[in-house]
């Protein structure tokens, strides 16, 4: 655990909590490199997280795993700490209470964001646009071997987005004759939408989705090839949060993308 003193300042007081994961590090790097932010503390498992009043954090970003998040998320917001959440695992129950718990602490803002990397929301964008188009949405997503959440977090919100958008356009259901199979071999269903998990040494975080209709189809791919490109969009949700109270999920909500 390293921390810094408090001092006054103008600058946003940021504490990473997972600093020393795989993402965790590369966000401490980004926020010690930005202008407008000091970074304060730098917290792994093991570290207690009374620093994060301690060093005097403003805000913390949470890049941990699915077990522990919501017990760091109740301490930030029971002490008006605004939160930049990449850990995923979320879903509607989860969602629910940290409404709940954001009721009794109204000016603190907490941004759930499943990707914050541009290509990847734009992918998701542009896969909910192109949904009512086609007959079939299938979704692929590959990740390294360490992740724990299947399917990805980014996969499930694709998928909410994709299956909103035929819902939105009275899509029929989609085509699938498969009477036999082996458990697991269609994917997970995400309201409707097939979800396939992929996990190989040596991959960082890809996903497809697979559009098809009669004679055609549309594949629209994303690649993260290195961990650093989570780094601005972080950054830009540490910028929003103080201005965002209550709940955000997506980081599209905080970016001026095209309709
Ligand atoms: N939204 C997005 O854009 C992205 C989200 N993610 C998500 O972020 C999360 C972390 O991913 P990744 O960095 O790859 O995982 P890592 O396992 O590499 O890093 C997580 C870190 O958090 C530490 N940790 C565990 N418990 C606590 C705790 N209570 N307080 C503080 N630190 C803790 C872990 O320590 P230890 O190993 O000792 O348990 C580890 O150092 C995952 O949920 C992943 O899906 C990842 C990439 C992008
Ligand atoms: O665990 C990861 O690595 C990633 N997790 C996020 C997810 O579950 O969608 C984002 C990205 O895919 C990397």
């Amino acid at each position: 655990m390293n921390t810094a003193t408090h001092a006054a300042t103008s600058e946003l007081r940021v504490a990473v909590l997972g600093a020393r994961g795989k993402v965790g590090r590369e966000i401490c790097r980004a926020v010690e490199d930005a202008e407008g932010m000091t970074l304060v503390a730098e917290v792994d498992a093991g570290d207690s997280i009374e620093v994060l009043v301690e060093a005097g954090a403003q805000a913390v970003v949470d890049f941990t795993h699915p077990d522990v998040v919501m017990g760091n998320l109740e301490y930030c917001i029971d002490h008006g700490i605004h939160a930049v959440v990449g850990t995923t695992g979320f879903d509607d129950d989860r969602l629910a209470q940290l409404r709940t718990w954001l009721e009794g602490a109204p000016s603190t803002g907490v941004l759930i964001a499943p990707n914050f990397s541009i290509g990847a929301i734009l992918m998701m964008r542009f896969a909910a646009q192109a949904a009512p188009f086609f007959d079939s949405v299938e979704i692929v997503e590959l990740h390294h071997p360490t992740k724990a959440d299947a399917p990805s977090g980014t996969a499930r919100r694709t998928a909410e987005l994709v299956a909103e958008a035929r819902r939105a356009a009275g899509s029929a259901a989609m085509p699938d004759a498969t009477s036999t199979a082996l458990a697991g071999a269609r994917g997970a269903d995400v309201e409707g939408i097939p979800v396939h998990s992929v996990r190989v040494r040596g991959l960082v975080a890809h996903q497809e989705v697979i559009l098809g209709e009669l004679g055609e189809t549309l594949t629209i791919r994303h690649d993260s090839l290195d961990r650093a490109g989570f780094g601005p969009g972080v950054l830009a949700g540490l910028r929003a949060i103080e201005d965002h109270p209550g709940l955000t999920v997506g980081l599209e909500h905080f970016l001026d993308l095209p309709r």
